[in-house]
């Protein structure tokens, strides 16, 4: 039976990145570049002073100055004559003939003389480009600003607004259909439940986890368990776009699982089982659009709540990262120690749930530089309680063995969330200067 990393590999061999479309700028957040940008212009473009002062030749040195004019940012200054002085804002173009900038608070100014002209001492000597901003310093003209494969958040955004990239080349987003399959599954909003009937956690579930992702989503609805219901709602995310179909139920042993055999009548499944816990069942195909020239992917998930959400991060998820253009689309792993005993399974590596924090050993000395990432296990691991992924950030890889895990092991660990539950900590210097 294949383990995890391999199945992520072959699920990767078999993905590609969606093609790429132009968005303007502001539509392009959180998504992946498909080409590089580059800076039209220098910037700043024009010599820009740093500070509120001076604009000086500073080979004239200190002493006391006429002010022949000012220089605001957005105005072309005149030129500046020696002997003289300018004042300058901050971002103001320094005027040609100055060749440095004394700040307001290393100057005295000294007031109007008889006939009506500013006058200032400069205290300070300043070297030729003091407190100037030289033209391309933050950005050389023609220098590749954002690469290929970059994820453009705020300070992309901000980037691409200052060298007036207002349309870039993005991949496409992928779009995720859901279909939740079972004649016992109920929509959640049903009043009542007959014996054996369950809500239907999983389509909801699994629709929030694509859309977290930045994926499209598409709600096929619930299947009853028939060979045929199934393949219409195949049919209808093929119909609807989609480039993945996640199914939920229906792919392990039961006389009523439809999933595998539509499967590999309609297309090639790559593998039905993983040897992993949660989610042994797991089902990878791909399903050939011939009329569209393209194929859909397809995850058939298991059934248990937790199995399902468990193998959406694990197999999903970088399926969906390498679509939308992620140069390493795979989970980000840490290493962590845990906090409590963790029973281990003879016949599967278990994937934990856990919530990882930074904690500092107890006593520290405040300020001390000290701590590490501890995981603390959500409580019972069967794969129908969804209270086992409450709150969760890492997936414990626990190893197939026998007996338990002491407390305090340090354990590899698959991020699936944020760190943002992390307690503040009490002391914020902690950094230690170089003596
Ligand atoms: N004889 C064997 N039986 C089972 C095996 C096995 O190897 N041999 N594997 C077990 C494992 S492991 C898992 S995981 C489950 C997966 O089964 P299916 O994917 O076929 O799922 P179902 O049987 O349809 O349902 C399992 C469980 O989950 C509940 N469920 C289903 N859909 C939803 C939903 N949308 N929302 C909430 N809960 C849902 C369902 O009622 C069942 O309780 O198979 C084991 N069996
Ligand atoms: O693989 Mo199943 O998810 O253990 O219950």
């Amino acid at each position: 039976m294949l383990l995890v990393p391999d199945a992520v590999e072959l699920i990767l061999s078999e993905t590609e990145a969606l093609p790429a479309q132009r968005l303007t700028f502001q539509a392009a957040l959180h998504h992946t570049l498909a080409a590089p940008v580059a800076a039209r212009e220098p910037v700043p473009g024009f010599r820009a002073s740093i500070k509120d002062g001076y604009a000086v030749l500073s080979s004239d040195g200190p002493g006391e100055y006429e002010v022949a004019f000012e220089a605001f940012a957005g105005a072309a200054p005149r030129a500046l004559q020696p002997g003289t002085v300018a004042y300058i804002g901050t971002g103001g173009p320094l005027p040609e003939g100055a060749d440095a900038v004394v700040q307001i608070e290393d100057t005295a100014f000294l007031g109007a003389d008889a006939g009506g002209a500013k006058r200032v001492r400069i205290i300070k000597q300043v070297s030729p480009g003091y407190d100037v901003r030289q033209v391309g310093s933050d950005m050389a003209q023609g220098e590749t600003v954002l690469t290929a494969g970059q994820h453009v958040g705020a300070a992309e955004v901000g980037i691409l607004a200052t060298v007036g990239a207002t349309e870039v080349e993005v991949h496409r987003k992928p779009k995720v259909a859901v279909l939740s399959t079972g004649d016992e599954v109920c929509e959640p909003g049903a009043p009542t439940l007959q014996l054996g009937q369950i809500r239907d956690a999983n389509r909801a579930m699994l629709l929030a986890a694509a859309a977290a992702t930045g994926a499209g989503v598409a709600d096929l609805g619930i299947a009853r368990d028939s060979a045929a219901t199934v393949e219409a709602a195949l049919d209808r995310a093929i119909a609807e776009g989609a480039d993945v179909l996640l199914t939920t139920g229906g792919v392990s042993m039961g006389d009523k699982d439809f999933i595998k055999p539509l499967l590999e009548r309609r297309g090639t499944v790559y593998f039905g089982k993983v040897k992993m816990k949660p989610g042994k069942p797991l089902t990878f195909a791909k399903v050939p659009v011939p009329e569209q020239n393209r194929s859909l992917l397809v995850f058939g998930l298991p059934g248990n709540p937790v199995s399902s959400l468990v193998t959406f991060h694990l197999a999903v998820v970088p399926c969906l990262r390498k679509m939308e253009g992620w140069e390493e689309p795979r989970l980000r792993r840490l290493h962590v120690r845990t906090a409590m005993p963790i029973k281990m399974d003879p016949e599967r590596p278990e994937y934990h749930r856990a919530v990882a924090t930074w904690a500092r050993p107890e006593g520290a000395a405040p300020g001390a530089v000290c701590g590490e990432l501890v995981a603390a296990s959500t409580g019972g691991q069967i794969s129908s309680r969804l209270l086992s992924l409450r709150s969760a950030n890492v997936l414990l890889e626990i190893p197939q063995a026998s007996g338990m895990l002491p407390a305090g092991t340090l354990v590899s660990a698959l991020l699936i969330g944020d760190l943002s539950a992390m307690p503040v900590p009490e002391v914020p210097a902690i950094t230690t200067l170089p003596s």
